[in-house]
């Protein structure tokens, strides 16, 4: 089974652009959950443009399925997920100012960095799983940090997929045999969307979970964000 695990980001855009408190994170995360979805996903990012750090706390009393917080580990992240203790951190490598993730880590000239870090999580109870292209030898690189869990950045994927070209799919397909042979359980996301996701969960194998976010709360707009929720669900079975 693939888990859906939310990513709220865009919620917090929207409710920031006015100051005040709507739309109401905590309710949208309540409700996403009550509507079927599998887990909660948040980045918060230095400047705080979305997610704020007291939203990753507010957020913690809330989650009752799967809390899932990404971002770069520098010190202010790593001490507030920490406090949080989520159920899984996502490390991404992305710089200061980055409007959104645009790579996966080098595992191997980050290996004792992402080591030590990956440690400190996992000696509080939390699972880690770190950003990685689709490339053999950063996968390898992964399984050497000690991390659970690597997530599959799948930008490229869903762009080829756009374009009509489903051969994109094959890196993530190698990459995807590689952790299932070294046991590193995968996760994916980056521009995952209703359009593309069921041809991907079809054609990863052990796919344990997918966060979606920019394409899901734009889709809902259109359509709804209880059946949004539930149509990814049918597409994830
Ligand atoms: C790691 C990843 O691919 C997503 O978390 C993405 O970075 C979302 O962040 P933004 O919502 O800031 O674009
Ligand atoms: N880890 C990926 C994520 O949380 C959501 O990415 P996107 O769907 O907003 O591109």
């Amino acid at each position: 089974m693939t888990k859906l695990s939310v990513n709220i980001n865009k919620i917090a855009t929207l409710r920031n652009a006015r100051g005040g408190n709507v739309p109401d994170l905590v309710k949208v995360a309540v409700d996403i959950q009550r509507f079927g979805g599998q887990g909660i996903t948040i980045h918060p990012r230095p400047d705080e443009r979305h997610i704020r750090y007291q939203d990753a706390r507010d957020l913690k009393a809330i989650i009752t399925t799967e809390y899932n917080i990404e971002g770069n580990p520098q010190h202010n992240f790593i001490d507030l997920v920490l406090e949080c203790k989520p159920d899984q951190v996502t490390l991404v490598p992305d710089a200061i100012g980055a409007i959104t993730s645009s790579a996966g880590w080098d595992t191997i000239n980050n290996q004792a960095y992402l080591t030590e870090v990956i440690q400190e999580f996992q000696r509080n109870g939390i699972r880690t799983s770190i950003f990685v292209d689709p490339v053999l030898e950063m996968i390898e690189g992964a399984k050497k940090t000690g991390t659970d869990r690597i997530e599959l950045y799948t930008e490229a994927f869903a762009h080829q997929y756009g374009l009509g070209n489903e051969r994109g799919i094959d890196p993530y397909i190698k990459a995807a045999e590689l952790a299932n042979e070294l046991d590193l359980g995968i996760n994916a996301g980056h521009d995952l969307s209703l359009d593309n996701i069921k041809f991907f969960k079809e054609n990863i194998p052990g796919l344990l979970e997918v966060s979606i976010g920019h394409a899901l709360i734009s889709e809902a707009l259109y359509l709804g964000l209880d059946n949004v929720v539930n149509m990814y669900l049918n597409k994830l079975k």
